[in-house]
């Protein structure tokens, strides 16, 4: 039976839609209109004005595309999270200021970003990572007695503007699983209290939602279901059964449809079908035959539909669309109602790549930003409903495109396969233990006890950036920017000296970004010009591609790092960023597995610490910020991760001599589920943030025999408040508590560059100041 008649018997024509598109603008319009309106340069109606802009963008780019149904929703001022505690009337209190007025526009902006952002003695909600991406959430906060309220105005809003637009909308939401999971128990929510706990007191504002919206005439709801996107245990798979039977059962709603992006559904799937949901959207993105047989199979799929994320939502690589239409056809074979979608919100990928006409035409013609994916997904509709023929034209195209991609010589380096063929388990070791080195390194660097240190950055001032973006546009020749880059560099390290702080760094001025600067000077990469995503808020990210075998041509760092030392008799901390991070932070080639790009920037990176240290360098830093987010969701690929994570960072930096200290970093992250690697990387320093948990993260360590160096943060770097020098004291005093002196280093939680100079001058003396107090009193305190 061909495909087209299957779908004619049903009487479902497969369309093409997506969970969300990227928020920002083409051009960052909403960005820029954000952080001019936080710095008052901008009113709220001005900002309204930029937002209205944007969304006209949006939809006429995923109108113009050929959706059959488009969403709202996923358009958001800061991030959707947020956005579903406002829905829900379930932000904290001290949110709204007293006499602020939530009818009006400007009191419900004002109320958004004090959330957002804190203000005043108000704190900001927490920020942490959105499942395994690098898009960041805010964290709502709820207690026992928290009573949501609806407020549907921005969804209906949105919703209108789709509409005026002759466009068919489709609400895309956070449901009720996933908004009470990423939620986190007030400070004063008592012991005990889960956030779980109050999924019965939210359904019926779901059901409210439900019954509001079908008012509106709206056919269909997405609900987001990522938090079912792990192991399924009990609780989580009851939390699934309860919220979706009691929404099912709602009387007057829109067909719902549930779903969860960045890996399989797995047994979720089965849970929400039979819970009643009208329809699944699963992420099949990289997904085998056997998980696209798995989703097929499902008990009482027929009829019900089905929204195929065949498209990888958050790669960006083209897809061969010969072979997902092979899945898709399996997929319609079940009787189940298919169309097709990206797998998951397009916010993770750059808008258009045909703006990229700085990047090789044939590298170019690999890949698919989010217009490319929203046309891929229109032709796979196309093929699925019309039949093969159709959409021939595009399906010869697609594997041409495949073709030259496998056939090119881009893509494979014979000389770094043969290097990292060779690399042995010798090539990973250290060539003696960690508390042999500690003993060489302190007689090399001669360090007091508890040594001072930063991460590395200093702040990336607006001269720098203007700089920088000069000499990009070729205003400032590449001798006139490196002698300004060279300036900035005495200056930090003459700030550091006269702060005295132990172990010095050189700033990092000539850096964009901690890991796209690595992806311009390494083989392999790409670095498109116009690929910005957003990271949080209004900040961006321009990640790098990984296109092929990854080599270093030269050296990358050491003139600065070299430049930094011949100013000053301290010894200055060579900075890179480890494999792992760089390969976090990039889109990953989908022709290989990632463990293979990692190997590949270990080796370039080792011969980088080679070279510093033939330079003379003494230390070195490899930031690892990126390790615990590349972690899977689900157990079962975490051993194979955790083991090309480690072996690469020790790739990169076991052949350093054993007087050469090796640091490393991480920031962000929730260590827990990585503190056994952690400890295996085997550097002799750790810095970890740590400021805001007092200090817990040592008790982690400890808990794991860890025996190197640490540096716990000890200056929230993340707010303008600079800590005073008895608060930095009584940390030390904790960290004392857990660990001996002679292991303790004393550093920021993370670096600098979004500092003030003020605050940095302010924050090194306090620093160094309290130091050098608790050093006084270490032999006590250590003991
Ligand atoms: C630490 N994090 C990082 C992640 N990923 C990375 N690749 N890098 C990271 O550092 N992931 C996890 C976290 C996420 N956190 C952040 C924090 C802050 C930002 C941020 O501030 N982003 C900036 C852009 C930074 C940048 O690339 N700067 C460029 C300038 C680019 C630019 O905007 N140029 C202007 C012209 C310049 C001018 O006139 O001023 C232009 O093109 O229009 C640089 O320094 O050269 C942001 O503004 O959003 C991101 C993630
Ligand atoms: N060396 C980097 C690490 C950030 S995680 C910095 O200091 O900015
Ligand atoms: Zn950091």
């Amino acid at each position: 039976m061909s495909t087209a008649s299957t779908t004619q018997e049903q009487g479902h024509r497969p369309g093409a839609t997506a969970a969300g598109y990227p928020r920002q603008g083409r051009d960052r319009e909403l960005k820029r209109a954000l952080e001019a309106h936080w710095a008052g340069n901008l009113d709220a109606v001005g900002l309204l004005d930029v937002v209205a802009q944007v969304q006209d963008q949006r939809f006429a780019a995923l109108g113009g595309a050929g959706l059959a149904e488009v969403p709202v929703g996923d358009f958001s001022l800061y991030d959707h999270v947020l956005d579903a505690a406002v829905l829900l009337g379930l932000l904290p209190a001290r949110a709204t200021r007293e006499g602020l007025d939530a009818s009006t526009s400007e009191g419900r902006l004002e109320r958004l970003f004090t959330a957002a952002r804190g203000g005043g003695d108000t704190a900001a909600l927490e920020m942490t990572k959105w499942f395994d991406t690098n898009y960041h959430h805010l964290v709502p906060e709820l207690g026992p007695g928290s009573r949501p309220v609806l407020d549907p105005t921005d969804l209906l809003e949105q919703l209108a503007a789709a509409r005026s637009r002759g466009l068919v909308a489709r609400p895309v939401l956070v449901g009720p699983v996933t908004f009470l999971r990423l939620s986190k128990p007030a400070d004063d929510a008592p012991e005990g209290f889960a956030t779980t706990d109050l999924l019965d007191t939210v359904l019926p504002v779901y059901a409210e939602l439900l019954g509001r919206l079908a008012d509106e005439g709206v056919a269909w709801v997405q609900l987001d279901e990522t938090a079912l996107v792990t192991d399924l245990d009990d609780d989580l798979a009851d939390l699934a059964r309860r919220a979706y039977e009691h929404l099912s059962g709602v009387t007057s709603r829109p067909r719902l449809l549930v779903g969860g992006s960045y890996d399989r559904l797995g047994d979720a799937a089965q849970v929400l079908l039979d819970a009643g949901v009208d329809g699944l959207a699963v992420d099949l993105a990289g997904a085998s035959r056997a998980d696209v047989e798995a989703v097929a199979g499902l008990r009482g799929l027929a009829g019900k539909r089905l929204l195929a994320g065949v498209v990888d939502g958050r790669g960006v690589w083209r897809r061969d669309l010969g072979a997902a239409l092979d899945d898709l056809e399996v997929l319609a074979a079940s009787g189940a109602q298919v169309d097709v979608a990206p797998s998951c919100s397009l916010l993770h990928v750059p808008h258009d790549v045909e703006r990229e006409t700085d990047l090789d035409p044939e590298v170019r013609s690999w890949l698919a930003f989010a217009d490319q994916k929203l046309a891929e997904v229109v032709t796979l509709a196309r093929g699925l409903a019309e039949g093969r023929d159709a959409v021939a034209d595009e399906l010869r195209a697609s594997a041409d495109l495949a073709a030259s991609r496998a056939a090119s010589p881009r893509t494979r380096d014979a000389a770094v396969r043969e290097r990292t063929d060779a690399v042995t388990s010798g090539d990973l070791a250290r060539d003696v233990p960690a508390a042999e080195r500690r003993a060489l390194q302190a007689e090399e660097l001669g360090l007091p006890l508890l040594p001072t240190t930063t991460i590395g950055s200093f702040p990336q001032t607006s001269e720098i950036r203007r700089a920088r973006a000069a000499h990009r546009a070729g205003n400032l020749d590449l001798a006139a920017y490196e002698a300004a880059m060279e300036e900035e560099v005495r200056v930090v390290v003459a700030a550091q000296e006269k702060a005295g702080v132990d172990v010095l760094v050189h700033g990092e001025p000539e850096r964009d970004d901690m890991v796209r600067y690595f992806a311009d000077r390494l083989e392999g990469f790409v670095t498109p010009k116009h690929g910005w995503v957003q990271s949080y808020g209004s900040r961006c990210v321009r990640p790098p591609v990984v296109v092929g075998d990854i080599s270093r041509p030269e050296p990358m760092t050491v003139r600065w790092t070299s430049f930094a030392q011949s100013l000053t008799s301290a010894p200055v901390k060579g900075m890179l960023t480890g494999p792992v991070t760089i390969l976090a932070w990039s889109f990953p080639r989908d022709d290989e597995p990632r463990g293979v790009s990692a190997m590949q920037i270990g080796l370039a990176l080792r011969d980088e610490v080679a070279d510093l240290e033939a330079a003379g360098t003494r230390v070195v830093q490899v930031d690892e910020p990126g390790l615990r987010e590349l972690l899977p969701l689900r157990a079962a690929g975490r051993e194979e991760y955790l083991r090309w994570a480690v072996d690469s960072f020790r790739l990169s930096t076991a052949g350093a001599a054993s007087t050469t200290q090796v640091h490393t970093h991480m920031c962000y992250a929730e260590f827990g589920a990585v503190m056994s690697a952690i400890d295996a990387l085997d550097a002799d320093v750790i810095s970890l943030e740590a400021a805001r948990s007092r200090m817990e993260v040592l008790d982690e360590l400890a808990a794991e025999g860890y025996d190197k160096g640490v540096g716990p943060g000890v200056w929230d770097i993340h707010s303008p408040r600079v800590p005073g020098e008895d608060e930095v004291v009584d940390h030390l005093h904790e960290a004392l508590r857990r660990l001996p002196a002679d292991r303790l280093w004393v550093n920021p939680d993370c670096g600098l560059k979004t500092r003030s100079v003020d605050e940095v001058t302010q924050g090194l003396a306090v620093l160094v100041g309290a130091a050098r107090r608790v050093r006084d009193e270490a032999p006590a305190a250590g003991a």
